[in-house]
């Protein structure tokens, strides 16, 4: 028996005639377990929703309209007769089906319940990706909706048949009929007597199926289409071509010049819609592409060393593969073309251009945009689109050399394939995606939360029959896949987390600049207004100009508590000026207040003066004083001495002088030192009054400058020896 649970074993018409005569429908020798099976398991879950339905009365106590109307849908179309015929015209196994959804209906009539009507498992599927032109029925569209899994979506091409194979004789094997159903049939060897006239005919059933004159539009549009549409929403999908070498694979994912293949049309479709969308937010498109061969991972944009797969968040991704950035269709079909000049293609007996390895195109489309709350929402949507190698027979191509190799490991990685597959379909936790370098890279696509679809390509040439037949069979098995429902990659952020912390962190700098600033500009105005001040004072003094040095208490005032008279002149000034705009105003004010700190400083400096010519005076008049107040003490007793004294004190009175004089100059400050000319003085003050000795010691310790000592001169009865002379 083969594998496939829908495939038919038909007898030739010397057996069906024997079936006919003795009244007895064509059955499988297991189709009774099979129908008990079924009808158990049928009882069971009427019996599980009655139970369900008990314990909530108010759960489907009417049947919802669409279940009506679906069921009535049914009903119509099995009283029409609606079935599908045998290619010996008898009827198939659409006829069991019917029969299995009149059960259902029954079953449910006796329960009372009202329920939808179940699907072998095989043909019931999660469609995550809306409304697409695939042949997808009712009940399989409801049953999905409470699926929270979704399964691969599997097509099948057939290609016309070439030149070649019509040549040598080759017969179509393979019919396609309905835009869904497959028929396989195996011819017998001539030569096989015991087989003669027996005729082997298989059925499959899938998402759609494309006959020999399907357009590339068509398979894209529905096989490829809606994987684009969630792309730009933030989905993941995949497309991979599955057969046997010659088949189909790379005219339907490339396509030529003429006829643009899957990849070509949905790079269109993608900046078709990008452009349409463009006013929503923004997209950005990137682009990669790859190819494994011979279980190493190359980079078919920038061809260098081989590239290793690591898995990290995303999942598997090839570590330093290029990611350009892609603006239009024509840059990305340059781009392509680029990638499949450099893809590793080689002549064998069965294709001309045989792709020796698995191509993985990867298109990335990254969208941004703001809601109402103005928080960013950015999503991304990767579309992979896989070109495999050919599977094949060993004899079918070259045994030799490269070839041979070649062949040896698109075999393996082909039957890791399959063998994540069957471990797939089986529920095993293991799925052994590390077998090799293809399934670690269609991990994602297989295993994930992804939109998958398959497209088994086969040739239906006779010659092919093994390849059509294998191609089908895992075909028929990738349909039980059951996938993750795909998500969307959606991530929102919040204005109010990552910006208001990047504005307080921008209003704090921008507080300390500020402050900064403001100190820079309050030093930078004191120099100009000093500056000013100077200039204004050595204009002045230049110019011998007389002013009346103001009264201290004048100069204390304020300005602004200045006399009527005294603001009237500014005032006048200012109203003078043709310009009254608040600029010329604050000028005008910044130059008064100027003008006023001028005669401020200027006044000052010219009572410093005054002061000090006071003070001077003040001086004198008080050692004339002392002086003549010595001279008569000095008088009265000697007039000798008064001589002396008076001699001693017109010098003396001059030597205040001469110390100012020493004192000022540069030079005389290197040739002596003026710090003890200084302290001399101090010691002047107030040493003198203490000790002589003391004196004595200190006057010796600073050499030369002891003798011109002036304030000694002043100390009363200090005289010195040599001034006696
Ligand atoms: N639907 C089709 N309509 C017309 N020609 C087709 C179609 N499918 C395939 N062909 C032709 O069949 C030949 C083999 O096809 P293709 O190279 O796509 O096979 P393949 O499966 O990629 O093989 P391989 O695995 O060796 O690369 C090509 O010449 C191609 O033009």
């Amino acid at each position: 028996m083969p594998v496939s649970t829908r495939s038919k074993v038909m007898k030739q018409e010397r057996n069906e005639q024997e079936n006919t005569n003795l009244n007895l429908p064509l059955r499988n020798p297991h189709q009774g377990l099979k129908e008990k099976m079924r009808a158990l398991t049928l009882l069971y879950e009427q019996q599980k929703r009655a139970s369900f339905s008990l314990r909530n009365p108010n759960h489907n106590q009417s049947p919802k309209p669409e279940d009506q109307r679906f069921k009535t849908q049914l009903l119509d179309s099995s009283k029409k007769g609606d079935r599908f015929h045998r290619l010996d015209g008898k009827d198939s196994t659409f006829v069991e089906e019917d029969t299995k959804e009149n059960n259902v209906f029954e079953a449910d009539r006796i329960f009372g319940v009202s329920s939808v009507p179940v699907k072998p498992s095989g043909v019931i599927r999660k469609l995550s990706m809306g409304n697409g032109a695939r042949n997808v029925s009712e009940a399989e569209k409801l049953e999905s909706l409470n699926a929270s899994v979704s399964r691969i979506l599997v097509f099948v091409r057939l290609r016309p048949m070439g030149k070649k194979e019509r040549e040598n004789g080759s017969r179509c094997c393979v019919k396609v009929l309905n835009k869904r159903d497959v028929y396989l049939t195996e011819f017998t060897n001539e030569n096989d007597y015991l087989r003669l006239k027996r005729l082997r005919v298989r059925h499959f059933t899938f998402d759609s199926s494309f006959p020999e004159t399907t357009t590339q539009q068509e398979v894209y549009s529905t096989t490829t289409g809606d994987l684009v549409e969630a792309v730009l929403e933030g989905r993941n999908g995949s497309v991979f071509c599955y057969g046997a070498t010659g088949a189909g694979k790379t005219y339907t994912m490339l396509g030529t010049m003429e006829n643009p293949g899957v990849m070509v049309l949905a790079i269109k479709d993608l900046f078709a819609k990008v452009r349409q969308r463009s006013l929503d937010g923004n997209h950005v498109v990137h682009l990669s592409y790859l190819e494994v061969y011979n279980e190493t991972v190359r980079d078919l944009l920038s061809p260098g060393r081989p590239l290793i797969l690591r898995e990290d968040k995303q999942g598997i991704v090839a570590a330093g593969l290029t990611q350009y950035r892609a603006y239009s269709t024509d840059e990305v079909m340059a781009l392509l073309q680029r990638g499949n000049q450099n893809r590793t293609t080689e002549p064998t007996r069965c294709n001309e251009t045989s792709s020796r390895s698995h191509a993985i195109l990867q298109v990335i489309v990254e969208y941004k945009t703001r809601d109402a709350s103005m928080n960013i929402i950015s999503r991304v949507g990767k579309l992979s689109l896989i070109d495999l190698a050919g599977s094949e027979r060993a004899l079918a191509t070259d045994q030799r050399t490269l070839r041979s190799l070649e062949g040896a490991n698109i075999n393996r990685s082909l039957l890791a394939l399959s063998s994540c597959i069957n471990a797939l379909v089986e529920g095993k936790k293991h799925i052994p995606y590390r077998n090799s370098k293809l399934t670690q890279l269609l991990k994602d696509s297989l295993g994930g939360s992804c939109n998958t679809v398959m497209i088994a390509n086969i040739s239906p040439s006779s010659q092919s029959f093994g390849e059509t037949q294998n191609t089908l069979h895992w075909a028929d098995r990738a349909k039980e896949i059951r996938v993750k429902e795909c998500e969307v990659n959606e991530e929102v952020v919040q204005v109010g987390e990552e910006e208001g912390a990047d504005q307080a962190k921008l209003l704090l700098e921008l507080q300390k600049e500020n402050s900064e600033l403001r100190v820079q500009l309050a030093k930078q105005q004191q120099k100009l207004l000093t500056l000013q001040a100077e200039n204004i004072a050595a204009a002045n003094n230049n110019n011998n100009i007389s002013l009346t040095p103001p009264s201290i208490s004048s100069l204390m005032t304020p300005p602004s508590a200045l006399t009527a008279q005294q603001k009237k002149k500014p005032r006048h000034s200012l109203l003078s000026g043709t310009c009254f705009t608040p600029e010329s105003l604050k000028r005008t004010k910044a130059e008064e207040a100027v003008k006023e700190l001028q005669l401020t400083v200027k006044a000052l400096k010219m009572e410093m003066e005054r002061m000090k010519r006071e003070h001077g005076l003040q001086m004198k008049k008080q050692k004339d004083e002392l002086m003549k107040d010595l001279c008569s003490r000095k008088s009265e007793k000697t007039p000798e001495r008064c001589k002396e004294t008076r001699r001693i004190v017109t010098r003396g009175s001059l030597r205040p002088k001469e110390k100012e004089k020493e004192l000022k100059s540069p030079s005389h400050r290197f040739a002596s030192p003026v710090a003890a000319a200084k302290k001399r003085s101090f010691w002047d003050i107030t040493v003198a009054n203490t000790s002589p000795a003391l004196d004595r010691r200190k006057t010796r310790s600073h050499g030369l400058v002891h003798q011109e000592a002036p304030s000694k001169l002043l100390q009363p009865g200090f005289a010195r020896p040599h001034m006696k002379h």
